[in-house]
């Protein structure tokens, strides 16, 4: 094979630096005619790249070409991104300042009060947590609308499952309003929310922070479980009020008579709590790993 020789400009004293232009491209077996090399000549290390390195370099390019054209066509193809980015950031943030501030009023009070403050906990945060539940549907509607890439069915068994207690357990039975386990359970909810909220923010403006994904994706393993049997216990606690003040009891037919109380309803309800615990929390052990994975991709 042949190449033309090129001076290039910065030889110095001590050597000439030469480049040479191959005329056909291909992997050359030596650089001269005679086998071995004469001694004065050496390749510019900084530069060299056998053929491994070469494919990786090419592989490399082709994987940043077709990113590029992915992001480039998911750009252009949805042109209302920014729009969705807004909703969800401001929804988020709604989300965060609710929980923060239910979070705060709740330390607050835990660390003037004590254990009293157990007893008040509803009626010193109940409307917050109302807004923000209520809200929370849209958790639902955001997978079912293709806005984010969350599970449909995790997100209702979390939404409903939560907004059973609130609504259910906790705000049509006065009697439970002043159980210490409701600070327990409302307690829980806000710990992860706190910080599940920011961390979404954090994604739609295209950033991370490590310790706040961490946080995100370990907290709940601790939590969730912790979260479940609070919300159990609550449930057990008010059986006892439905079966005597007959709330939302169901009518039986005539030739049965009586009706029938609404804590079975409840009992059936806590076999799909723990259901819904398993499920769930094998959702979240997947997006935890999915996380972690990809970004172990990255770093390679
Ligand atoms: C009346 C009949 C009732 C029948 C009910 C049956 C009963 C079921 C009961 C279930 C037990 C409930 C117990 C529970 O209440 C106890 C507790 O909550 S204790 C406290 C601890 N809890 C938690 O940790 C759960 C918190 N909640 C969640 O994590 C979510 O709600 C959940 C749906 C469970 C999981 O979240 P998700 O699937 O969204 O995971 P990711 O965070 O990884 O998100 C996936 C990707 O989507 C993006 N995303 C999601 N949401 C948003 C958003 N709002 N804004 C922006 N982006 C969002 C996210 O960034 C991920 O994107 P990417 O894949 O690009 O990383």
């Amino acid at each position: 094979m042949h190449a033309h020789i090129e001076v290039v400009q910065r030889s110095s004293q001590r050597q000439v630096d030469l480049k040479l232009l191959k005329q056909e491209g291909g992997w050359w077996d030596r650089l001269t005619l005679q086998p071995k090399k004469p001694l004065f000549l050496a390749p510019d290390f900084d530069r060299w790249i056998d053929e491994s390195d070469a494919e990786m370099e090419l592989k490399k390019k082709e994987e940043e070409r077709i990113s590029s054209i992915s992001v480039e066509s998911r750009v252009r193809k949805d042109p209302f991104l920014a729009v969705k980015r807004g909703y969800l950031f401001m929804y988020n943030l709604v989300q965060f300042l609710g929980f923060s501030w239910i979070f705060v009023n709740m330390s607050v009070r835990l660390f003037i009060l004590g254990q009293d403050s157990f007893y008040d906990t509803f009626h010193s945060t109940a409307d917050m947590m109302y807004f923000c539940q209520m809200m929370a549907v849209l958790e639902v509607l955001n997978p079912l609308l293709g806005l984010v890439r969350t599970g449909f069915i995790p997100a209702l068994l979390q939404v409903s499952g939560r907004n059973m207690i609130l609504f259910v357990v906790f705000g049509a039975v006065e009697e439970m309003q002043n159980k210490a386990v409701v600070f327990f359970v409302f307690y829980i909810w806000s710990w992860i929310e706190i910080f599940r909220y920011p961390f979404y923010m954090l994604g739609c403006m295209g950033s991370e922070w490590k310790l706040l994904t961490w946080l995100r994706y370990t907290l709940w393993i601790p939590l969730y479980p912790l979260g479940t049997i609070a919300e159990a216990v609550a449930v057990v606690q008010s059986l006892s009020v439905f079966d005597q003040t007959q709330m939302f009891a169901l009518p039986l037919p005539a030739f049965v008579g009586g009706s029938l109380s609404f804590s079975y309803s409840l009992r059936l309800y806590l076999i799909l709590m723990f259901l819904g615990l398993f499920i769930n929390f094998r959702h979240l052990y997947k997006q935890r790993r999915r996380r972690y994975r990809s970004r172990k991709r990255k770093q390679q």
